[in-house]
Order: structure tokens, then sequence, then C-alpha cells
């Protein structure tokens, strides 16, 4: 169970392998124009109580996170052990996710991860270094290693992660992202010693995917929300419901978003360029079971998924929901799926 506390910074979550994990993340895909910037995010989320970051190879953010983590390491502000920080394989390195784990650590300095994901369930064509991220054709579509849809080689990374926990001290926990019931129905009778402890997906009011996280919830594996505001520009926060409710308990709009999830048992991963909106985003207002539930509603009746559209990244998982895919993402089904 959650406590519910005034601060999001200090609620943990039960994992299944016993271990635990702050519910509040800091998100870490940095700024177009200014990658480097992730620093200083870092540093001020860590004194401001945050005690987990999210990162991944593919974000290109991590020797950032590595420069602030030595500084606060040597100026004493935490020890390594009060962190919980969290990598993912990307699927350009599907084939050897420990390559890719090294490369992580040795930009952010570390020695381990508490967490390492698998980032998507598929494969695409990388070579031994996982470049390209985003291999493409001359038309634009993107090379995969095997069929996106019913293929099941991104399976043998998971073994390959499950090998590292097994024989290194390199991981404390493994765990998946962006995996969909049909993938998991797929994968989760393969696992052969560790179970994922975590399912990393989008969620927030206008995307409650809540089969999916039932789903997950029965069978022990903890979600964690990305994208709780829908990315850049903040689209959830133009719920008018996120708004009065931000008004009735004084704090900010972005608090409401994360108090969705740490009050519902989840964790969540909020992200800023503006460090003074870091400060402003770790109140966890006591929201009562009808306001979660109202905000819960606003997504079943008008649904809506930002991490599909090509913004940014130049990846656009157009299979991704497949044949409930559409352009205008608004007016896909309520529980639809994301592989
Ligand atoms: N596993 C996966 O596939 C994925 C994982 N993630 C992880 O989750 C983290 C969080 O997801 P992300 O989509 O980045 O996060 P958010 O939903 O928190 O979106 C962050 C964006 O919203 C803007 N924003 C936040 N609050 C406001 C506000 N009040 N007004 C205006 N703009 C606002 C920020 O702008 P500003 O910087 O100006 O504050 C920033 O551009 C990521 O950083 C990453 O670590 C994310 C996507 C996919
Ligand atoms: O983690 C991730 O971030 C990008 C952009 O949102 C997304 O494609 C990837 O899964």
């Amino acid at each position: 169970m959650t406590e519910q506390l005034d601060s999001a910074t200090s609620v943990k979550l039960q994992l299944s392998n016993g271990k635990t994990i702050p519910a509040l993340g800091l998100g870490t895909i940095p700024p177009d124009d200014n990658p480097g910037s992730v620093k200083d995010q870092v540093i001020t989320a860590i004194k401001e109580g945050y005690r987990h970051l999210d990162t991944a190879w593919y974000y290109g953010s991590e020797k950032y996170i590595g420069e602030a983590l030595k500084e606060l390491f040597d100026e004493g502000v935490v020890k390594r052990e009060d962190l919980f920080i969290t990598t993912k394989v990307w699927p350009s390195f599907w084939h050897n996710p420990e390559k890719s784990l090294n490369t992580s650590l040795k930009d952010l300095g570390l020695d381990y991860v508490d967490l390492f994901l698998q980032h998507w369930p598929i494969t695409l064509h990388g070579d031994e270094n996982g470049q390209p991220a985003t291999p493409k054709k001359d038309d634009g579509s993107l090379i995969y290693d095997d069929d996106p849809a019913n293929g099941t080689k991104y399976i043998e990374t998971y073994h390959k992660m499950e090998d590292i926990l097994d024989k290194t001290d390199k991981v404390k926990s493994i765990g998946i992202s962006n995996y969909s019931i049909k993938k998991l129905e797929q994968f989760l009778p393969e696992v052969r010693k560790y179970k994922p402890v975590v399912n990393q997906i989008e969620l927030h009011p206008q995307l409650p995917q809540q089969d999916l996280v039932d789903y997950c919830e029965s069978r022990g594996i903890v979600i964690v929300a990305y994208s709780p505001v829908g990315g850049p520009g903040a689209p959830v926060l133009e719920i008018p419901l996120i708004n009065e409710l931000a008004k009735k308990y004084m704090v900010t709009p972005n608090e409401i978003a994360e108090a969705y999830h740490i009050l519902n048992n989840r964790g969540v991963l909020s992200r800023s360029a503006n460090l003074s909106r870091i400060k402003t985003i770790t109140r966890l207002p006591k929201l009562s079971k009808e306001e979660l539930k109202a905000l819960y509603q606003v997504g079943v009746d008008n649904p809506k998924r930002y991490n599909c559209v090509p913004y940014g990244f130049g990846i656009g998982f157009r299979w991704w929901t497949g044949d409930l895919y559409s352009t205008d993402i608004g007016v896909m089904k309520p529980h639809f799926e994301t592989v």
C-alpha cells in the first residue's frame, strides 16, 4: 500500500522482488535545443527531494546525469544508495543488452542501476553499437529484425537481461516498458527466472488503459506512468477537472496529474526543463476516491494517446496501436493496446 504523505518524493512502492521504488521519478528526455541542461535538472530535483531518476541509452542524457551525480556525490548531498536509477535498452540494441547497459553505466559513472528495462517489445536493425537507433528504409519506414506485431525475438532480449541479473552486480531489478496485454500474454510464459517488476507505459487521465493496468497489477507488475501531462505542451493539463482540483487543493495542475497515479499505487515520471517547475511538482494532494474516479472517467469518455506520434524523436510507431491506430487518436477505443 502507498502511504499518503504530503510529499510525493517520500512515497515508495513495493516491488515483487522485495525491493522498493520511489513513486515519483524525474524523467530525463533532454530538450532538443539544450541536452546539457539535464545536469542542472537532476541537481535541482535531487536537492528538492527526488530520489528516483529515469533515463535510457536512447535519450542521450546519461553523460549529463553522470556529471550531476558526480557533483552531488562529491558534495555529499546524497549517496549512491539513496537513489533509485533506471535505464533502458533500446530496440536497436536488442541483441546485446549488456553492451547497452555497459555504455549507460559508463556515461552515468555508476557500477549498477536499480532497474534495467526493455524499452519496447520489438527488435530494430542496429549494428553492434545499436546504431542507427532508428534504422529506416528509403521510404522512411523502420527496419526490423523481426515482425514487430507477431515475432518473438524481442523475448531473447529479456532472457539476456535475466542473465545479467543472475550473473552480475550491474542491475538490482529488471522490467519492461510499452508492453501491451497481447505482448504480455506471449512473453510472460517465456520468463525463465525473474518476472519483470515494472511495466513503464504512457498513462494519464486521458489514457486510462485500465485493462492493461489491471492485468499487470494482478500479476505483481508495478505500473510506472510516463508522460503524465502528455509530454511537450502538457495537453493533459487542459482538462478542466485537473485545474479545478488544483485550485481546490492549492497545488499545481502537475501535482494533480502526479497524484492521480501515486494515490493509485503507481509510479509516475515527470520531466521539466524549467527548474522552478521541478520545485513545484513534489506535493501530494490527498484526492478522494470519487475525484480519482472522475479523473479516470475523462479518458474513458475521450481517450487520447500522445506518444504514438513522431514528435521530436522521428519515430512513428504506426503499427503500434494496430488496427486501432488513427491519426485522429481522439476517436480510439478507451482500452486500446499499445502493441
Ligand atoms: N518508456 C518510454 O517509452 C517512455 C518513457 N518516458 C519517460 O518518462 C518521462 C516523462 O515523460 P515526458 O513525456 O517527458 O513527460 P511529461 O508528460 O511530464 O511532459 C513534459 C513536458 O511537458 C511540459 N510541461 C510540464 N508541465 C507544464 C506546464 N505546467 N505548462 C506547460 N508545459 C508543461 C514540459 O515543459 P517544460 O520543460 O517547459 O517544463 C515538457 O516539455 C520522460 O522524460 C522519460 O524519462 C517518456 C516517454 C516514453
Ligand atoms: O522513451 C521514449 O521517449 C520517446 C519520446 O517520447 C519515445 O519514443 C520513447 O519510447
